[in-house]
Protein backbone atom coordinates (compact mmCIF):
# COMPACT_ATOMS: atom_id res chain seq x y z
CA UNK A 1 0.00 0.00 0.00
CA UNK A 2 2.28 2.77 -1.08
CA UNK A 3 1.29 6.18 0.62
CA UNK A 4 -0.21 6.79 -3.55
CA UNK A 5 -2.62 4.57 -3.49
CA UNK A 6 -4.04 5.98 -0.02
CA UNK A 7 -4.87 9.67 -1.10
CA UNK A 8 -7.24 7.96 -4.03
CA UNK A 9 -11.17 9.15 -3.04
CA UNK A 10 -11.57 6.09 -4.11
CA UNK A 11 -13.33 2.92 -2.49
CA UNK A 12 -12.39 0.88 -4.88
CA UNK A 13 -8.25 0.33 -4.17
CA UNK A 14 -7.89 -3.58 -3.00
CA UNK A 15 -5.80 -3.61 0.46
CA UNK A 16 -2.20 -5.52 -0.40
CA UNK A 17 -3.23 -8.24 1.85
CA UNK A 18 -6.37 -8.62 0.07
CA UNK A 19 -6.93 -12.81 -0.18
CA UNK A 20 -7.15 -13.93 -4.23
CA UNK A 21 -9.35 -16.74 -5.75
CA UNK A 22 -6.01 -19.47 -5.34
CA UNK A 23 -4.38 -17.97 -2.16
CA UNK A 24 -4.88 -18.76 1.39
CA UNK A 25 -6.47 -15.92 3.24
CA UNK A 26 -3.83 -13.68 3.72
CA UNK A 27 -2.48 -11.76 7.46
CA UNK A 28 -4.52 -8.54 7.62
CA UNK A 29 -3.19 -7.76 10.93
CA UNK A 30 0.54 -8.30 12.01
CA UNK A 31 1.68 -7.19 15.55
CA UNK A 32 5.09 -8.27 16.70
CA UNK A 33 6.58 -7.73 20.41
CA UNK A 34 4.28 -5.32 20.80
CA UNK A 35 5.17 -3.64 24.21
CA UNK A 36 3.25 -0.14 25.61
CA UNK A 37 4.69 1.52 28.79
CA UNK A 38 3.38 3.97 30.55
CA UNK A 39 5.69 6.30 32.44
CA UNK A 40 4.23 7.67 35.47
CA UNK A 41 6.61 9.99 37.47
CA UNK A 42 9.76 7.47 38.91
CA UNK A 43 7.56 4.48 38.35
CA UNK A 44 7.26 2.82 35.09
CA UNK A 45 3.74 0.59 33.89
CA UNK A 46 4.31 -2.28 31.28
CA UNK A 47 0.64 -2.95 29.73
CA UNK A 48 1.64 -5.02 26.84
CA UNK A 49 4.33 -6.81 27.07
CA UNK A 50 6.07 -8.44 23.69
CA UNK A 51 2.68 -9.16 22.27
CA UNK A 52 2.18 -11.20 19.54
CA UNK A 53 -0.89 -11.19 16.97
CA UNK A 54 -1.82 -12.12 13.60
CA UNK A 55 -5.26 -11.82 12.05
CA UNK A 56 -6.29 -13.00 8.77
CA UNK A 57 -8.19 -11.00 6.14
CA UNK A 58 -11.87 -12.06 6.66
CA UNK A 59 -10.96 -13.59 10.60
CA UNK A 60 -12.87 -12.06 13.58
CA UNK A 61 -10.92 -12.27 16.38
CA UNK A 62 -12.45 -11.29 20.20
CA UNK A 63 -9.80 -10.04 23.18
CA UNK A 64 -11.28 -10.35 26.30
CA UNK A 65 -9.43 -9.54 29.46
CA UNK A 66 -9.87 -7.92 33.16
CA UNK A 67 -10.47 -4.24 33.56
CA UNK A 68 -7.05 -2.69 33.38
CA UNK A 69 -5.65 -5.35 31.42
CA UNK A 70 -4.58 -3.05 28.69
CA UNK A 71 -7.60 -3.69 25.94
CA UNK A 72 -7.89 -0.35 25.17
CA UNK A 73 -4.67 0.36 25.04
CA UNK A 74 -4.14 -2.47 22.22
CA UNK A 75 -6.91 -1.28 20.12
CA UNK A 76 -5.43 2.16 20.49
CA UNK A 77 -1.90 0.64 19.08
CA UNK A 78 -3.89 -1.68 16.37
CA UNK A 79 -5.28 1.85 15.21
CA UNK A 80 -2.66 4.24 14.87
CA UNK A 81 -3.82 6.47 18.01
CA UNK A 82 -0.90 5.54 20.31
CA UNK A 83 2.61 4.62 19.41
CA UNK A 84 4.12 1.63 20.70
CA UNK A 85 7.30 1.84 23.14
CA UNK A 86 9.07 -1.22 21.23
CA UNK A 87 7.43 -3.55 18.18
CA UNK A 88 5.43 -3.15 15.48
CA UNK A 89 2.02 -2.63 13.98
CA UNK A 90 1.42 -4.05 10.48
CA UNK A 91 -2.06 -3.72 8.53
CA UNK A 92 -1.73 -5.13 4.82
CA UNK A 93 2.00 -5.41 4.84
CA UNK A 94 2.60 -1.64 6.02
CA UNK A 95 4.25 -1.01 9.23
CA UNK A 96 2.30 1.63 10.84
CA UNK A 97 5.75 3.37 12.73
CA UNK A 98 7.24 4.25 8.97
CA UNK A 99 4.48 6.74 8.58
CA UNK A 100 4.49 10.11 9.49
CA UNK A 101 1.45 11.78 11.13
CA UNK A 102 -0.16 12.69 8.45
CA UNK A 103 0.35 9.74 6.55
CA UNK A 104 -0.64 7.65 9.41
CA UNK A 105 -4.37 9.90 9.36
CA UNK A 106 -4.69 9.04 5.82
CA UNK A 107 -4.31 5.68 6.62
CA UNK A 108 -6.15 5.46 9.09
CA UNK A 109 -9.09 6.83 6.99
CA UNK A 110 -8.17 4.49 4.43
CA UNK A 111 -7.99 1.49 5.68
CA UNK A 112 -9.46 1.02 9.38
CA UNK A 113 -12.87 1.22 10.77
CA UNK A 114 -13.58 2.23 14.16
CA UNK A 115 -16.66 1.27 16.30
CA UNK A 116 -16.33 2.85 20.15
CA UNK A 117 -18.94 1.40 22.59
CA UNK A 118 -20.59 4.93 22.73
CA UNK A 119 -21.32 5.89 19.36
CA UNK A 120 -18.99 9.45 19.02
CA UNK A 121 -21.82 10.32 16.05
CA UNK A 122 -22.30 14.40 15.79
CA UNK A 123 -25.67 15.63 17.26
CA UNK A 124 -25.51 18.27 14.62
CA UNK A 125 -25.42 16.27 12.20
CA UNK A 126 -28.10 13.62 10.60
CA UNK A 127 -27.34 9.64 9.79
CA UNK A 128 -26.48 10.17 7.00
CA UNK A 129 -24.09 13.11 7.16
CA UNK A 130 -22.61 11.04 10.30
CA UNK A 131 -22.33 8.12 8.10
CA UNK A 132 -20.43 10.52 5.50
CA UNK A 133 -17.86 11.93 7.18
CA UNK A 134 -14.79 9.77 6.38
CA UNK A 135 -15.51 10.19 2.83
CA UNK A 136 -15.71 13.72 3.02
CA UNK A 137 -12.48 14.14 5.14
CA UNK A 138 -11.11 11.70 2.29
CA UNK A 139 -11.77 14.55 -0.10
CA UNK A 140 -15.20 12.96 -1.60
CA UNK A 141 -17.92 15.41 -2.81
CA UNK A 142 -20.87 15.54 -0.13
CA UNK A 143 -22.83 14.24 -3.25
CA UNK A 144 -21.06 11.75 -3.86
CA UNK A 145 -20.18 11.03 -0.11
CA UNK A 146 -23.94 10.79 0.90
CA UNK A 147 -25.10 8.59 -1.80
CA UNK A 148 -22.32 6.11 -0.75
CA UNK A 149 -23.32 6.42 2.92
CA UNK A 150 -26.97 6.02 1.98
CA UNK A 151 -25.98 2.14 0.25
CA UNK A 152 -24.73 1.34 3.54
CA UNK A 153 -27.32 3.02 6.03
CA UNK A 154 -29.64 0.16 3.66
CA UNK A 155 -27.58 -2.75 4.66
CA UNK A 156 -27.45 -1.61 8.82
CA UNK A 157 -30.98 -1.37 8.29
CA UNK A 158 -30.80 2.47 9.04
CA UNK A 159 -32.49 4.24 5.39
CA UNK A 160 -35.43 5.32 6.88
CA UNK A 161 -33.84 6.94 9.51
CA UNK A 162 -30.94 8.54 7.31
CA UNK A 163 -32.82 11.76 7.68
CA UNK A 164 -32.52 11.67 11.95
CA UNK A 165 -30.07 13.58 13.90
CA UNK A 166 -28.57 11.17 16.89
CA UNK A 167 -30.71 12.42 19.22
CA UNK A 168 -33.80 10.89 17.91
CA UNK A 169 -32.48 7.57 17.35
CA UNK A 170 -32.53 4.59 20.17
CA UNK A 171 -29.45 3.34 21.35
CA UNK A 172 -29.26 0.91 18.70
CA UNK A 173 -29.80 2.95 15.93
CA UNK A 174 -27.06 5.26 16.84
CA UNK A 175 -25.22 2.29 16.79
CA UNK A 176 -26.00 1.27 13.68
CA UNK A 177 -25.32 4.55 12.23
CA UNK A 178 -21.89 4.52 13.89
CA UNK A 179 -20.98 1.05 12.44
CA UNK A 180 -22.18 2.38 9.26
CA UNK A 181 -19.69 5.33 9.37
CA UNK A 182 -16.55 2.56 10.31
CA UNK A 183 -17.90 0.36 7.11
CA UNK A 184 -18.38 3.61 4.28
CA UNK A 185 -14.58 3.80 3.25
CA UNK A 186 -15.18 -0.38 3.01
CA UNK A 187 -12.23 -0.62 5.61
CA UNK A 188 -9.32 -3.40 5.84
CA UNK A 189 -9.26 -3.54 9.27
CA UNK A 190 -12.74 -3.04 11.97
CA UNK A 191 -11.77 -2.24 15.56
CA UNK A 192 -14.65 -2.08 17.55
CA UNK A 193 -14.51 -1.59 21.51
CA UNK A 194 -17.43 -2.97 23.45
CA UNK A 195 -19.75 -2.43 20.23
CA UNK A 196 -22.76 -3.63 22.00
CA UNK A 197 -21.22 -2.42 25.39
CA UNK A 198 -24.51 -0.55 25.94
CA UNK A 199 -27.34 -2.09 24.36
CA UNK A 200 -30.29 -4.46 25.57
CA UNK A 201 -29.90 -7.81 25.11
CA UNK A 202 -32.12 -7.89 21.95
CA UNK A 203 -31.15 -5.10 20.67
CA UNK A 204 -27.67 -6.46 21.13
CA UNK A 205 -28.44 -9.62 19.47
CA UNK A 206 -29.50 -7.78 16.13
CA UNK A 207 -26.52 -5.76 16.33
CA UNK A 208 -24.64 -9.06 16.44
CA UNK A 209 -26.37 -10.92 13.54
CA UNK A 210 -25.57 -8.10 11.44
CA UNK A 211 -21.71 -8.19 12.19
CA UNK A 212 -22.08 -11.84 11.03
CA UNK A 213 -23.57 -10.61 8.02
CA UNK A 214 -21.19 -7.98 7.44
CA UNK A 215 -17.98 -10.35 8.09
CA UNK A 216 -19.40 -13.34 5.74
CA UNK A 217 -19.70 -10.86 2.98
CA UNK A 218 -16.03 -9.11 3.22
CA UNK A 219 -12.37 -9.96 3.36
CA UNK A 220 -12.51 -6.92 6.27
CA UNK A 221 -10.66 -7.76 9.39
CA UNK A 222 -12.35 -7.62 12.97
CA UNK A 223 -10.63 -7.43 16.51
CA UNK A 224 -13.52 -6.97 18.38
CA UNK A 225 -12.75 -6.10 22.33
CA UNK A 226 -15.74 -7.28 24.66
CA UNK A 227 -17.20 -8.38 27.80
CA UNK A 228 -20.04 -9.44 26.29
CA UNK A 229 -19.44 -13.42 26.51
CA UNK A 230 -21.79 -14.31 23.48
CA UNK A 231 -20.43 -11.46 21.50
CA UNK A 232 -16.54 -13.02 21.95
CA UNK A 233 -17.84 -16.59 21.79
CA UNK A 234 -19.35 -15.69 18.32
CA UNK A 235 -16.19 -14.78 16.67
CA UNK A 236 -13.60 -17.25 14.83
CA UNK A 237 -10.89 -16.78 18.07
CA UNK A 238 -11.38 -15.43 21.62
CA UNK A 239 -7.70 -13.82 23.02
CA UNK A 240 -7.62 -13.25 26.66
CA UNK A 241 -5.41 -10.76 27.95
CA UNK A 242 -3.08 -11.32 30.17
CA UNK A 243 0.33 -10.36 31.87
CA UNK A 244 0.62 -7.81 28.60
CA UNK A 245 0.59 -10.72 26.44
CA UNK A 246 -2.40 -12.59 24.20
CA UNK A 247 -3.65 -15.92 24.92
CA UNK A 248 -5.82 -18.00 23.05
CA UNK A 249 -9.17 -19.16 24.70
CA UNK A 250 -9.96 -22.79 24.27
CA UNK A 251 -13.23 -23.92 24.93
N1 LIG B 1 -2.19 7.38 29.57
C1 LIG B 1 -1.97 6.52 30.57
N2 LIG B 1 -1.01 6.79 31.51
C2 LIG B 1 -0.74 5.92 32.50
N3 LIG B 1 -1.38 4.75 32.67
C3 LIG B 1 -2.34 4.44 31.79
C4 LIG B 1 -2.68 5.30 30.69
N4 LIG B 1 -3.68 4.71 29.97
C5 LIG B 1 -3.94 3.55 30.59
N5 LIG B 1 -3.14 3.37 31.68
C6 LIG B 1 -3.11 2.20 32.58
O1 LIG B 1 -2.87 1.07 31.77
C7 LIG B 1 -3.62 -0.05 32.21
C8 LIG B 1 -4.47 -0.60 31.08
O2 LIG B 1 -5.48 0.33 30.74
P1 LIG B 1 -6.55 0.04 29.59
O3 LIG B 1 -7.50 1.19 29.54
O4 LIG B 1 -5.84 -0.30 28.34
O5 LIG B 1 -7.26 -1.28 30.18
P2 LIG B 1 -8.61 -2.02 29.70
O6 LIG B 1 -8.29 -3.47 29.66
O7 LIG B 1 -9.12 -1.39 28.44
O8 LIG B 1 -9.57 -1.71 30.90
P3 LIG B 1 -11.20 -1.64 30.97
O9 LIG B 1 -11.72 -3.01 30.64
O10 LIG B 1 -11.45 -1.25 32.39
O11 LIG B 1 -11.63 -0.57 29.97
C9 LIG B 1 -4.43 0.44 33.42
O12 LIG B 1 -3.75 0.07 34.58
C10 LIG B 1 -4.46 1.94 33.23
O13 LIG B 1 -4.54 2.59 34.48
Amino acid sequence: MSEGAMIQPTTATPPAAAPTASSQPSIMLDCQGLTRIYHEGPQDITVLDGLDLQVHAGERVAIVGSSGSGKTTLLNLLGGLDRPSAGRVMIGGEPLDKLKEAALGRFRNRYIGFVYQFHHLLAEFTAVENAALPLIVRGLRKKDAEKRAMAILERVGMQARAEHKPGELSGGERQRVAIARALVTDPSLMLMDEPTGNLDQTTASSILAMMDELARESACAFVIVTHDVSLAAHQDRVLKLDGGKLVEEVG
